[in-house]
Formats: C-alpha cells, sequence, structure tokens
C-alpha cells in the first residue's frame, strides 16, 4: 500500500527541494512528514515514537546545512525515518524493513545521505568527531558535522569517550541533544537528572537567556557570529555556567536547552550556530511520540509498536489460533523471579532493556535486587562482577548483539577471575526487521574460546527453565542464549531440574546419519526429520544443549555410530558450534563426513526471521535438503 504525502511533502524528493521552500513553509511540512509516518507505521510497523519526536529537529537540520555536503550522523538510527523520507526514499519507503528492501536505519551503502551506519547506539559522536577530524586534515573549511545523539544514547560510556576527546579538539562538531526524558523504557541515572535539572534550572536559564539575548542584539548590529562569539565568551565561560556545566567544562560550548518543536526557531538557531566555531552542543528538549496522543502518553509501548488503528491508537494483535507458546524473554523473566524468591543472592542487571528483556518482571517483584544501569553494556557486565565478588549471583541480561560491546570486561572482569556471573543472551540469532546491526550471530563464536565460560542454550522453555536453574547452582560463569520472539511449549512451567553441566540429549534414534543442533533451532530440525520421515529417511537428532563443554561421551556414541553428521546453528558457521564439532572429531581421531549448517561468513540482511534461516538454508526444508543430499537422495523433480 503506498501512503499519500501531505501537498507539500509530494514536492521534496531529497533536501535541495526543501531548501527551496519559505521558511513560513516548515510549520506545515513538519505536519505533514509527521503524519506520513503515522500514516506509514501504523501500516508497516517499526520504530515510531522516537522518529516523531525529532521531526521538526529532521526538517530544520536538511534545511539550514547543505546535507549530504554537510555530514548528519544519527545516534541508533531508530528515529530517522523523517531523515529517510527527505533523502529521496519517500516512494519506497513502503519496503523499510522489509525483506530485500530499506533498512530500518541509516545505512552507508544505501544513501549519500546515511553518512554513517548505525544501530548500536552512543556512537554518534565519535564518527561524527572523525569526520570532522578528517576534513580539518583535508582543509574542508566549509564542511559541518553533526551528530545527533538521544538523552539515552548518551548515558552510553562511548559517547563521554568521545565528548572527552572532541573537547580538545579544534574541530567544528555539532552535537545535538535530543532530551525527551526516556529512552526505551523511561531513561535512568544522575546524568538524566542532571539534564533535567539544567532544564528547570532558574539561574542556569537566566544566564542562558542573557547570554542568547546579547547574542540576538549584536547580530542586529552587523557583527559576525565569530564576534558574537568572542564578546560572549566571557559570560558563557563564566564562573557560573563552566561550574554548573558539564558540557562547559568540557570544552564544548552548550546552548540550549530549547525547545526541539519550533522548527522555525531552530533554524534560526542552527544558522546562527554554523558560524561558531569549535565543538559544541545544543540541548534541545523533545517529546518522545510528539503528535500522536497514544504515543504521548505510554511511550515505552510506541516505541515500536508494531501495526495499529491511527484512528483509535489500537495495536494489532497477532493473529492466532489457539493458545500460544511464551516468548522466550518472558520465560526468563518469570524464572528469575522464581528462583530469586528461592535464593536470596540472586539479583538482576540490565542495560536499559527491562521490556525488551522482560526484566521488568523481577524490578517489580524484588526492586531492590534488580538494576537497570542505561545503556552501558561494559558497565552491566563489571558491575555484575563486582556484585559477583560479594557473593551474590548476577543474572546479567544482555541482547547477544550489544553483548559484543562487554567483550573485554566479559574476558577480563568476569572470565579470568572465574566469577559466578549468569549471562542470558536474548536475541540470539537472527532479530529479523532490525538487521545486520542487530542480529546475535556471533555469541556462540566469541564465547566459547573464553577460559571457565559455560555456553548453553536451550531448545524450548522448560529447557531455558532448567538451565536458568543450573547456572544459579552453578560456581563460574554460565552463559544461556536464546531467540527473539516465542518458544514451542504450551505447558512450560515445569518442576525445575538441574542438567548435568555438558550434557546433551537425544531426541530422536536414527540411522546412517545424525543431525546435531544447539538451541531453539533444534526445532526446526525436528520437523525436518518429520519431513523426511514421510520420505522414508530416519536420521538421528541430538540436542547438545552446550557448546561448551561439549558431551564427550555423546559425541563418543554419535561418531562412532554415524558415518555422516550435519551441525545446525543459528549463529556464524565460523568458530561456532560447528567448529566446536569439527574440532572434537579432529582431536579425538574419528573421520565422519561433517556439514555445517549456520550463517555464513557474511553480512546477512534484515527480514522476517524465517526468510533470513531459508536464506541460509537452515529452516526445516534447508536441514532436510541437506540430509537428502548427504544421504544421496536426489528426486526428479523438486
Ligand atoms: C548499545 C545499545 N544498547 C541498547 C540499544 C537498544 N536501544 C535502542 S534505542 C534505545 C533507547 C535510546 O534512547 P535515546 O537515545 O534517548 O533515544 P529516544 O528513543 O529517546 O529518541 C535503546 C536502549 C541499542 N540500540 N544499542
Ligand atoms: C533500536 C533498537 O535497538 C531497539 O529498539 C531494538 O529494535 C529493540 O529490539 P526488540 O524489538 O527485539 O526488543
Ligand atoms: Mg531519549
Amino acid at each position: 500500500m503506498q501512503i499519500e504525502p501531505g501537498k507539500l511533502l509530494a514536492q521534496i524528493q531529497n533536501p535541495q527541494d526543501l531548501r527551496k521552500f519559505d521558511k513560513d513553509k516548515l510549520v506545515q511540512i513538519c505536519d505533514e512528514l509527521r503524519q506520513f509516518i503515522i500514516d506509514h507505521v501504523s501500516v508497516y510497523g517499526g520504530h515510531f515514537g522516537a522518529g516523531l519526536g525529532v521531526v521538526e529537529l529532521t526538517v530544520a537540520l536538511h534545511y539550514v546545512l547543505k546535507t549530504p555536503d554537510d555530514q548528519l550522523v544519527w545516534d541508533v538510527g531508530h528515529q530517522a525515518y523523517g531523515h529517510k523520507i527527505l533523502t529521496g526514499r519517500r516512494e519506497i519507503f513502503h519496503t523499510n524493513r522489509v525483506y530485500k528492501g530499506l533498512s530500518g536505519f541509516p545505512k552507508i551503502k544505501e544513501s549519500e545521505y546515511d553518512a554513517f551506519g548505525v544501530g548500536h547506539s552512543s556512537t554518534s559522536i565519535s564518527a561524527a568527531l572523525g569526520m570532522a577530524m578528517a576534513s580539518k586534515y583535508k582543509g574542508e573549511k566549509h564542511r559541518q558535522h553533526v551528530a545527533v545523539i538521544g538523552d539515552g544514547a548518551l548515558t552510553g560510556g562511548m559517547a563521554f569517550e568521545a565528548m572527552n576527546h572532541a573537547g580538545v579538539s579544534d574541530t567544528n562538531l555539532l552535537i545535538i541533544l535530543n532530551d525527551n526524558c526516556m529512552s526505551i523504557d523511561p531513561n535512568v541515572g544522575a546524568l538524566k537528572d542532571y539534564l533535567t535539572d539544567i532544564t528547570t534550572s532558574h539561574t542556569y536559564n537566566k544566564v542562558k537567556d542573557e547570554v542568547w539575548h546579547l547574542l540576538g542584539k549584536i547580530s542586529k548590529f552587523g557583527f559576525s557570529a565569530q564576534d558574537v562569539v568572542s564578546k560572549v565568551e566571557g559570560a558563557i565561560k563564566s564562573a557560573l555556567l563552566k561550574q554548573s556545566n558539564l558540557f562547559e567544562s568540557l570544552n564544548l560550548r552548550y546552548f540550549g536547552p530549547i525547545d526541539g518543536h519550533d522548527v522555525n526557531h531552530l533554524v534560526e538557531v542552527l544558522n546562527d550556530m554554523k558560524d561558531i566555531p569549535g565543538p559544541k552542543i545544543l540541548h534541545c528538549v523533545t517529546v518522545k511520540g510528539k503528535g500522536y496522543g497514544p504515543a504521548e502518553r505510554d511511550q515505552t509501548k510506541w516505541h515500536a509498536p508494531g501495526k495499529f488503528d491511527k484512528i483509535t491508537g489500537e495495536i494489532a494483535k497477532k493473529i492466532t489460533t489457539g493458545p500460544q507458546a511464551p516468548k522466550y524473554q518472558d520465560v526468563f523473566g518469570h524464572t528469575l523471579v522464581e528462583l530469586a524468591k528461592k535464593n536470596e543472592k540472586i539479583v538482576g542487571v540490565t542495560p536499559a532493556m527491562p521490556s525488551g528483556s522482560s526484566m521488568n518482571i523481577m524490578m517489580k517483584a524484588f526492586p531492590d535486587r534488580s538494576f537497570d544501569v542505561g545503556i552501558a553494556e561494559q558497565h552491566a557486565v563489571t558491575f555484575s562482577a563486582g556484585l559477583a565478588t560479594q557473593g551474590l549471583k548476577p543474572f546479567c541480561n544482555i541482547y547477544s548483539t550489544f553483548m559484543q560491546r562487554a567483550y573485554d570486561q566479559v574476558i577480563h572482569d568476569v572470565c579470568l577471575q572465574d566469577l559466578p556471573v549468569v549471562f542470558c543472551l536474548d536475541r540470539a540469532g537472527f532479530a529479523g526487521a532490525d538487521g545486520p546491526t542487530h542480529h546475535g550471530a556471533y555469541d556462540l563464536a566469541f564465547f566459547r574460546c573464553l577460559p571457565n565460560m559455560v555456553v548453553s542454550a536451550p531448545m524450548n522453555e522448560e529447557e531455558l527453565r532448567n538451565l536458568m536453574y543450573s547456572a544459579s547452582l552453578y560456581e563460574g560463569p554460565y552463559s544461556i542464549r536464546y531467540p527473539r520472539g516465542q518458544g514451542v511449549m504450551l505447558d512450560w512451567k515445569k518442576e525445575l531440574r538441574a542438567v548435568p553441566l555438558g550434557q546433551g540429549r537425544i531426541i530422536k534414534e536414527g540411522e546412517e546419519l545424525a543431525i546435531l543442533t544447539i538451541g531453539h533451532i533444534g526445532n526446526y530440525a525436528k520437523d525436518a526429520t518429520g519431513m523426511l520421515k514421510a520420505e522414508g529417511l530416519n536420521p538421528a537428532h541430538y540436542d547438545m544443549r552446550f557448546v561448551k563443554p561439549l558431551d564427550g561421551a555423546l559425541l563418543h556414541e554419535i561418531f562412532g555410530k554415524f558415518k555422516k553428521v550435519i551441525t545446525v546453528e543459528d549463529g556464524c558457521l565460523m568458530g561456532g558450534f560447528g567448529s566446536a564439532v569439527l574440532e572434537w572429531m579432529v582431536d579425538h581421531g574419528y573421520h565422519s563426513e561433517v556439514k555445517r549448517l549456520g550463517i555464513p561468513d557474511e553480512v546477512i540482511e534484515h527480514g522476517e526471521q524465517i526468510q533470513l534461516h531459508r536464506e541460509c538454508g537452515f529452516d526445516p526444508e534447508g536441514i532436510a535438503k541437506a540430509v537428502r543430499e548427504m544421504m544421496g537422495i536426489t528426486y526428479a523433480k523438486r
């Protein structure tokens, strides 16, 4: 379905078209852009509230900057739908997040206007500073470099590393802080309180207003912005500002807070700032979900609501028949509470994903024993390590993809010290529509090479519960990975049972060929063996449960019996589960023929999980095909 743009938006294919409009049309353009996003997401789904909150900023930035020559970096990129729509992609926006369509995030290969590829947070200042520094090196004085970062993303340590550097750089970097007091869930931490303080502080705003006033006055007398700045420098850098403003103390000129929904004022301010030399930050206050009532009222729910009825605000429910298996994340949340009730040492840690990981269930049941530490994966891991040194049992839940951020912390702070932290890696395997920045492709490979680390994955909800229980009893680092979405069991709340360390299990006896799987993807192998049975083929199926330690006894049995083996994992083929099995086989002198199915060594784009599994050849049909091929079965017509 093609979404119809409003009258003015229809005339805008790219920012050059936008810049042809008089300033007095910008409010209408913003209204039409906002409506287009509402119309689009209501039909196709995707990220929502963040995009609505930056409509005015998006229009103002493209109006004032000479994009794509000026470089605009969006942090995370979930808010960049307006940017995409204004930069040549409106007519194909219906393919956003769809298999083979536009990416839901800015992406260098997709458009010259996407200065940097994003998806993970807190990268924008570093990237834009790198660009600004490169421009300086190349003598490109005319170019502007802008990073737009949210208050949530600003809690990520990397943003501070970048500001620390930017403050002593002689670049024209402009950081726009889009402050809406929200992450996906409400933003947390002292920085959030600080931002609220400087937004509401009377003394602070009085000084700031005087400075802005002075700036305005002097401009009228025809001085250049540089003159203005040097004249007001004294005031801006007055003891009060310097001491009371975090950004000023990092040597970034601080402007604001200003209303991020006043497009005309934004244009004025951005124009003025263009001529102000040196690194600077503009603090804009916005409302997540702006302009769509339900999204303003329940900002977490409307972060990425899926499809909805734009008139009633009713979010579409998945069409289902009969009772449904739970989401893995909810099994995690409920089981953690169950374990915490039995063991007072258990605590929960999440870096800014209480709703996404269902840690919010624990936060509700045990507010004093659960911690949302903000977008701070590195800190989440080392903080968990600290808790563990004191005899507590942290369950640190991090999406597989975001765990990439904290690799050294896992090695240095947990594994080398053999501390009993349990890592629950949600969204392992393909994330789906979020695409490659969010796929949990690498964790099996990057965790299995770490000393002391247990690497496990449940095939279903009951197994997840049992692995969590086993992890709670284990005296060392223990990881459990599971995918985005639903499990396979209706009756999943079974009594908890400890799984012996490194013990796999047989799912189905068979002949000639064995399929070895790890985790939820084993259910595809189950489907495949069902399909093959109808063809008279009878491969065996084993759910190995652990990539480390591997079940040596079971592997001796398997390689002793089967000359053909297929491994299946929803992780990267290089170094993952299949690699571990191959290494084991060679080390133990077996010579079976082994085929590994999993994610190849290339970037797999976005799409529905099943589409991506199919593309990589490990959906049920792909597994069945691999079995047939290995068994030398060819059908005339298939
Ligand atoms: C490293 C990392 N951790 C977690 C996330 C998940 N995430 C995506 S958006 C978001 C909230 C970002 O908040 P903010 O930057 O304030 O943007 P807003 O949505 O409020 O506009 C989070 C936690 C992520 N993308 N990257
Ligand atoms: C942009 C981002 O990183 C998050 O919003 C992410 O898309 C959430 O993913 P889930 O929907 O799987 O929780
Ligand atoms: Mg925010």
